[in-house]
């Protein structure tokens, strides 16, 4: 099980420096779409050039206009790039068909995406598929549990409120991915907080590599 520890909320130099500060304990590091917002494509090259032998996520949430942000996000070093599950299927082909072509890989975010939906995802099954409870969920619905539903992706993953509450549940759901967000990087000591999660997801010992 891996480590994806997601960037958001923060400037560029906080981000870096919270990455050299966990980066034993970490094995993904996700670009938030916060930090491709604020700070521009720029933020993904930055990122990979600092920390080049770590897999980078590009967390585009891209829902349309797949050709071009995904030219965006591997030309600047994305070895992974996000894709709403609730975007057309024209979208989601031209995603996985651009991953192909820069050897990178698609996440494919389930947020809003109806079990009906999640049928129809079944055909990308070369995609890493990823559960997700909304920021707006977790702070105005105090809804954070994540409901892990059976699909075909290459990989398993899961966002959205992760605690080390939460953790022993989440383990029990064999992912590949566990992203991490706020209870890293908004805990008081980062350092510590990341190497109880690491710690706590040794214990599982079967990791795939992409
Ligand atoms: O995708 C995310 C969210 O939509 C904000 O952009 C985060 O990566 C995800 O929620 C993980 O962060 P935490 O919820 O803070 O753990």
């Amino acid at each position: 099980m891996m480590i994806q520890l997601a960037l958001d909320r923060m400037n560029m130099e906080e981000a870096l420096e919270l990455v050299r500060t966990v980066e034993s304990s970490i094995d993904w590091i996700e670009v938030g779409t916060s930090l491709i917002k604020e700070f521009g494509i720029g933020s993904i090259k930055e990122m990979s050039e600092s920390f080049p032998d770590k897999k980078i996520v590009a967390d585009m949430k891209t829902i349309d206009n797949a050709a071009y942000e995904m030219d965006l996000c591997f030309q600047n070093g994305a070895d992974i790039a996000t894709v709403m599950g609730v975007a057309s299927d024209v979208t989601i082909q031209t995603c996985l068909e651009k991953a192909r072509e820069y050897k990178g890989k698609i996440m494919i975010d389930l947020l809003n995406v109806s079990d009906s939906r999640l049928e129809q995802l079944q055909k990308y099954d070369q995609a890493i598929f990823c559960e997700h409870v909304s920021k707006d969920s977790q702070e105005n619905g105090g809804h954070t549990l994540i409901d892990m539903r059976n699909h075909a992706g290459s990989m398993r993953a899961a966002a959205g409120g992760i605690t080390l509450s939460s953790l022993p549940a989440m383990i029990a759901n064999r992912l590949d991915v566990m992203i991490i967000g706020s209870a890293i990087t908004k805990a008081k000591h980062p350092a510590d907080a990341a190497r109880r999660f690491k710690e706590a997801m040794n214990m599982e010992k079967d990791v795939k590599q992409v």
